[in-house]
């Protein structure tokens, strides 16, 4: 039993009880559909209703696209119906079936003479190389998900996630080899391109002069930093396997004059000190608190007094983003055994716990992709 005291229900409430209780009547909903004043939102809640069912099927509409490389072949420009399917090696009842799907889902556009062009959601996945990863690596989410009850049921872990990303689950992060990170790293550098670009627009580097990428991957983010500000050093920290991956995309750069990288555990270790930004983009909602908070304070001892920490990622309760944080990311982490999107308080709440100060959100282009924040080190007495 929980210790909390139930409180009276507020007007509010009761009113959303009564609302509830309202549309779960099969017979108010039929009511609603035919009154012509309530009819367009019974058909808008009709409507999101199916497509909360038809999610996966609208998915798999898309990884065959993605497969097909549909959106590539369009990309120069329409093609005529029977000589797509053809490039396809499709069956021309199920081209038809499939362009008529992708169209429906803004992904193609019919076109005069029997033509398809790109939709406009088709035309953003050209070029895309971080989306498309993410689509095929979808066939091995939906594979953890399909039975979700027994997810929820069971201890966490052990799953194919948890396969994916070994570090979830290994107590020896630091002994993963080669093999067991490229994977994830690919995945990962794939979309660091718009990720780094919103981050990089949201806490311009210009007035720091040495930064620190903890969890950096192979140096995507870094690279990209460096790009936009000349005069900035960089250090990158992540498990030995990958900070060797990150050595040789520096080396292959040309940047391995300005670039350094480390190889550790930081839940563990003390992590390199000499920068005064550090940043831990995606990181930190990979895991559950106790290992955040110590990755907190690693980052903090790596800082001079003053120094700046700079977080990003997906944030729970973004607004106009709801399903992302809390079901998206509450679902996929689960699957992986551990770590949750957090809100902005429950953020600030952690990085007060490790010691740092003024923690602040920072607007970012697209904050269902990305959301940052800003705090500074001070002396813990
Ligand atoms: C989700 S990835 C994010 C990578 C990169 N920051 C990005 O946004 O593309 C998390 C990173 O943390 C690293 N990592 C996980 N556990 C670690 C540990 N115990 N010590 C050091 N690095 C770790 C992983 O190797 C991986 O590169």
């Amino acid at each position: 039993m929980s210790g909390a005291v139930a409180r009276p229900a507020s007007l509010l409430d009761r009113a959303r009880d009564l609302h509830d209780r309202l549309l779960a009547s099969a017979r108010f909903r039929s009511l609603a559909t035919r009154f012509p004043l309530t009819r367009p939102v019974a058909r808008r809640r009709v409507r999101a209703l199916f497509d909360l069912c038809a999610g996966f099927v609208y998915s798999q509409v898309l990884l065959a696209c993605v497969r097909l490389r549909l959106f590539e072949i369009l990309r120069d420009g329409p093609e005529e119906e029977g000589r797509l399917a053809a490039r396809l090696a499709l069956p021309p009842e199920s081209a038809a079936r499939l362009f008529a799907a992708a169209a429906s889902l803004g992904l193609l556009a019919r076109r005069r003479g029997r033509r398809w062009g790109l939709g406009p959601l088709g035309a953003a996945m050209v070029d895309n190389p971080g989306v498309t990863a993410m689509v095929e690596h979808h066939a091995l989410v939906y594979g953890d998900l399909a039975d979700p009850v027994a997810l929820l049921r069971r201890p966490r872990g052990g799953n194919s996630l948890s396969g994916y990303w070994p570090y979830a689950e290994t107590a020896e992060p630091a002994a993963l080899r080669p093999d067991q990170v490229a994977a994830y790293s690919d995945l990962m550098a794939a979309s660091q391109p718009i990720i780094a670009e919103e981050v990089l627009a949201a806490h311009p580097l210009r007035r720091h002069r040495c930064l620190l990428d903890v969890g950096g991957g192979d140096g995507s983010f870094l690279r990209a930093a460096g790009m936009r500000h000349a005069h900035l050093r960089l250090m990158l920290f992540d498990l030995p396997a990958v900070a060797e991956r990150a050595r040789a995309r520096f080396a292959a750069a040309g940047m391995a004059g300005r670039a350094a990288a480390f190889g550790g555990d930081f839940t563990t270790g003390p992590l390199p000190t000499g920068a005064d930004i550090v940043s831990l983009v995606r990181v930190i909602h990979d895991h559950d608190d106790e290992r955040a908070l110590a990755i907190l304070r690693a980052a903090h001892a790596a800082l001079p007094p003053g120094g700046t920490l700079l977080l990003a990622e997906p944030m729970a309760g973004t607004p106009g983003a709801e399903p992302i944080g809390e079901a998206y990311f509450g679902f996929y982490l689960l699957a992986m055994g551990t770590g949750r999107a957090r809100s902005v308080a429950e953020l600030e709440a952690l990085l007060r716990r490790a010691g740092f100060t003024a923690p602040r959100l920072h607007p970012t282009r697209t904050p269902l992709l990305i959301r940052v924040m800003t705090a500074n080190a001070v002396v813990i007495a």
